[in-house]
C-alpha cells in the first residue's frame, strides 16, 4: 500500500487549481455564451490520487444539481450528421461510438477553425492507459477482447471514410485510438428518441459528449441521477447528486456499480477497497482446486441450471452460484439440492465446512497474482506499473476477504 501510494501521489502530485489554465477559461467563456451558468461555482483542480477533478467552494448537499448543460453544447448524433455525412463512403453504417469518435478526429484536424475548438482543447491529450495488451491472466481475455473490439473499429471506420479524405483528416490508428478511449470514458447516456436517427447509424445514437461535465471524477460511494429535460422551454442535460460534498473537497459522481476490472479496463484506474470489486473464478478453476465428488448426475445438474458462471467471493461472501456448486460437490442427497438451493437455506454441517474451502479458493487466487506480480516486475515495462499496483491491491483484498471471512463469510 505505502509503495502504490507513494507512486500515486508521483502521477498526480499535489493538490492545484487547474481553472485558471487558459484552455479551461476559453472553454468556460464559450459555454456561457452558449447559455451556460456555472451555478454551483465548480471549480477544476488536479487532486493526487486521481488527477483533474471538480470541487465547489461551497458545501453540495444530497438532492443539489451539480451542473446544468444546455443541449446544443452536447455533441449527439444530431450534432454531427451533416458534418460527417461528407467524408463517408455511400452506404456506410457505423456505431454512434465509432461516429463520435470519428468526429472528435475530424474536428480535432481542423484545430482553430473547430467550432468545437475549445471542448477538444479541454480534453487530455494522452489517450489513459487502458491495459488492453500486456494484461495478465486474470485480465488477459477481456484485454484481448477489448483490443480486437478496438481493431476491428479501426479498420471498419477506415474502410469508411472516403479514401481522398483518410490523409487529409489525419485518421490513423493512433488518434483514433484516443478518441476512441475519450468516447468510452467521457460520453453520457442520452435518450435516442431525442436524437433522431439516421441513416449511416448501426445502432441506437444515446452518447454524447458533455462538455466539462465530463471532469467529474467516478467513485463508487457517489450516487448521482441524470435527466434531460426542458427548462423554460430548451432542453437541457441535468446531473444531480445524491451524496453529500464537504466545501473544496472533490465532488464524484458514479459512472455505474464497477468492479475494479471493469474500472481499469474501461478508465484506466482501479479504487482500493471498492465494495463492487470480487474474486472471480472459472468453474473449471472450482473443479481444479476443491476435491469434490462429482458424480455425471451433479455435473449436469450444476451445468443445467447455469451454475457455472458468476463464481466469485467478495467481502459480502460467496456469490449464490459459487455455495451452490460447493453444496452440490460436496454434500451427498441429489434430492435436496432444489429445495435448499432455492430457499437458500443450506444446513449448518455444510456451512461450517466452507471456510476451509474458501480459502483454499482464495490461497490459489493469490498465488497466481503474486507469480504474475512477480514475471510483470521483471519485464520492468513503465506500462507495465498500474498492472502491477492492481495486483499487488488485489493481492491484499484477497487477504482482507480472508480475514472477514473467518468471521462472518458463511452468515
Ligand atoms: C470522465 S473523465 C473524468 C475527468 C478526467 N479526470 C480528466 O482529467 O479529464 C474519466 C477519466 O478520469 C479518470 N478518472 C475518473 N475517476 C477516477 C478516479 N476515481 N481515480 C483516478 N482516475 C479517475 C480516468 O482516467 C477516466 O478515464
Amino acid at each position: 500500500m505505502g509503495r502504490t501510494k507513494r507512486k500515486r501521489s508521483r502521477r498526480f502530485p499535489a493538490e492545484s487549481i487547474v481553472n485558471n489554465d487558459q484552455s479551461i477559461i476559453k472553454l468556460q467563456k464559450w459555454m456561457v455564451r452558449n447559455g451556460w451558468k456555472n451555478e454551483q461555482k465548480l471549480i477544476l483542480k488536479s487532486f493526487p490520487g486521481t488527477g483533474r477533478g471538480l470541487s465547489s467552494n461551497h458545501t453540495i448537499q444530497p438532492n443539489d444539481v451539480l451542473i446544468t448543460i444546455p443541449f446544443e453544447l452536447m455533441i449527439t448524433y444530431g450534432t454531427l450528421k451533416d458534418d460527417l455525412l461528407g467524408i463517408l463512403s455511400p452506404g456506410t453504417k457505423l456505431t454512434v461510438h465509432e461516429l463520435l469518435s470519428l468526429f472528435l478526429v475530424y474536428e480535432f484536424n481542423k484545430k482553430e477553425t473547430s467550432p468545437w475548438k475549445y471542448y477538444i482543447d479541454s480534453l487530455p491529450l494522452e489517450t489513459p492507459h487502458l491495459p488492453w495488451y500486456n494484461s495478465t491472466n486474470e485480465l488477459h481475455a477481456l484485454g484481448k477482447k477489448m483490443h480486437d473490439t478496438f481493431m476491428n473499429s479501426f479498420e471498419k471506420v477506415r474502410a469508411s471514410v472516403r479514401r481522398k479524405v483518410i490523409d487529409h483528416i489525419g485518421f490513423n490508428e493512433n488518434i483514433y485510438k484516443w478518441a476512441y478511449v475519450m468516447v468510452n470514458t467521457r460520453a453520457v447516456y442520452v435518450d435516442p428518441n431525442l436524437v433522431g436517427r439516421g441513416k449511416c447509424l448501426l445502432d441506437e445514437p444515446c452518447l454524447a459528449l458533455c462538455p466539462f461535465l465530463d471532469m467529474f471524477n467516478h467513485h463508487f460511494s457517489a450516487s448521482t441521477e441524470a435527466t434531460l429535460k426542458n427548462e423554460d422551454g430548451r432542453l437541457v442535460y441535468q446531473l444531480k447528486t445524491l451524496s453529500a460534498f464537504k466545501k473544496y473537497s472533490q465532488i464524484f459522481i458514479s459512472y455505474g456499480s464497477h468492479n475494479n476490472i471493469k474500472l481499469l479496463m474501461e478508465y484506466g484506474f482501479f479504487i482500493p477497497k471498492n465494495i463492487y470489486d470480487v474474486i472471480k473464478f472459472t468453474f473449471s478453476e472450482v473443479l481444479a482446486v476443491i476435491d469434490m465428488d462429482l458424480s455425471q448426475a451433479k455435473y449436469r445438474y450444476i451445468c443445467d441450471h447455469l451454475f457455472t458462471d458468476d463464481l466469485y467471493v467478495s467481502l459480502d461472501g460467496l456469490s449464490y452460484n459459487l455455495r451452490a456448486v460447493l453444496f452440490v460437490g460436496l454434500c451427498g442427497d441429489e434430492r435436496n439440492f432444489n429445495s435448499v438451493i432455492f430457499s437458500d437455506t443450506y444446513p449448518e454441517q455444510f456451512i461450517s465446512k466452507l471456510p476451509k474451502f474458501i480459502n483454499i479458493l482464495l490461497d490459489y487466487k493469490s498465488n497466481i497474482f503474486q507469480d504474475q506480480y512477480n514475471e510483470l516486475k521483471c519485464t520492468k515495462a513503465k506500462e507495465s506499473e498500474l498492472v502491477e499496483q492492481f495486483l499487488l491491491y488485489r493481492i491484499t483484498f484477497l487477504s482482507d476477504i480472508k480475514n472477514k471471512f473467518v468471521v462472518d463469510i458463511c452468515r
